[in-house]
């Protein structure tokens, strides 16, 4: 079925719309102030109208467009996915054979396509299944299908192609993805075996402690009324933690030539991570799309083109869980 949003950038119009709505005077309670704002907030409309799980995918879509990250074929690792939305752009733009894995440390029903693991990224041992799940290099892939025309008939018959044999998958262990952005078989350094990750993304964002409004945790609607704590330092240096950590599993997963996409809130720590990031790969951006709410101090880092060779210096700064 074709999806409307599969080129989708917000509008000028659109976005001079949603400034006009942002400029409401607030209410007291934050709860109320959330959904007042979810209802007047055209992104999170045109979310809904799009099938989207969330206003957050056209921050993704905004990234895409102007970077283009995405290849046909690629393994994307979408951390912190819940409720989904960006995992929904991942699956769009890496079909018909990509291979989308989620990790989140709620439950949510994920989109179609989609793998998952719930868990708190932070753990060792979470981020060890993640890798377990990834070195199988057809887990997740969706099943083939072919189309077969009975000459007799004409009847075109759909059929599922059964699963690649384990001997198959080990030969093509290696292989770069369709049109996909690594080295070729000749430039690729043995250690960069095993980095089966084309594109990491993170999205976390430090769950806020929930204190009313569990019903709103349900498997279809997982998302929280919020999920910063309103007070800076502790959104960013939480958000710096989750960064860290990210890198952290970059550094073993991450194809050289893969890129990395990030969320933080900013803030003192952000410029020794993006030296970090400098020091892995071609180029590093900061991104604060236009869907993003301009009073959040949330912002993105992109940073593209993973280097050959480069020592993890983030190993001693995650702060790992176990
Ligand atoms: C802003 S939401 C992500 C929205 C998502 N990108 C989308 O498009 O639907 C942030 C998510 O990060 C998750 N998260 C925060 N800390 C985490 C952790 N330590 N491990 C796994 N997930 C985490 C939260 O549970 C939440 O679902």
């Amino acid at each position: 079925m074709p999806r409307p949003w599969r080129n989708l950038v917000p509008s000028r119009q659109f976005r001079s719309q949603l400034q006009t709505l942002c400029s409401h005077p607030r209410n007291s309670s934050s709860s109320t102030r959330w959904k007042s704002r979810q209802g007047r907030d055209s992104y999170a409309r045109e979310a809904k109208v799009q099938g989207l799980k969330s206003r957050a995918a056209f921050k993704l879509l905004e990234i895409d467009a102007k970077y283009k990250l995405f290849k046909k074929g690629q393994t994307v690792v979408d951390l912190g996915y819940a409720p989904g939305s960006w995992s929904q752009v991942a699956v769009e733009r890496t079909k018909p054979n990509g291979r989308i894995l989620g990790i989140d440390i709620i439950p949510a029903q994920p989109p179609k396509g989609v793998s998952t693991i719930q868990g708190n990224f932070l753990s060792v041992g979470v981020q060890e299944e993640v890798k377990r799940f990834l070195s199988d290099p057809g887990r997740g892939r969706p099943k083939q299908q072919l189309f077969l025309m009975h000459e007799d008939t004409g009847v075109t018959e759909a059929v599922i192609e059964e699963d690649r044999s384990y001997i198959d998958l080990e030969r093509h262990a290696d292989d770069p993805p369709e049109g996909g952005s690594t080295l070729n078989k000749r430039g690729k350094k043995a250690q960069d075996l095993g980095k089966t990750v084309d594109v990491i993304l993170s999205d976390m964002s430090e769950p806020w402690e929930q204190t009313t409004g569990f019903w709103k945790r349900t498997l279809s609607n997982p998302y929280r009324m919020m999920n910063t704590s309103g007070i800076t330092f502790r959104d960013h240096a939480g958000s710096m933690d989750l960064c860290a950590a990210a890198l952290h599993f970059a550094h073993d997963t991450l194809r050289t030539g893969g890129h990395f996409i990030c969320k933080f809130y900013q803030g003192a720590e952000d410029k020794d991570f993006e030296r970090e990031l400098k020091k892995m790969f071609r180029t590093v951006h900061r991104e604060k799309p236009e869907s993003s709410r301009s009073e959040s101090k949330e912002a993105y880092f992109v940073a593209l083109w993973r280097k050959v060779d480069v020592e993890d210096s983030s190993a001693s700064d995650s702060n790992e869980v176990t």
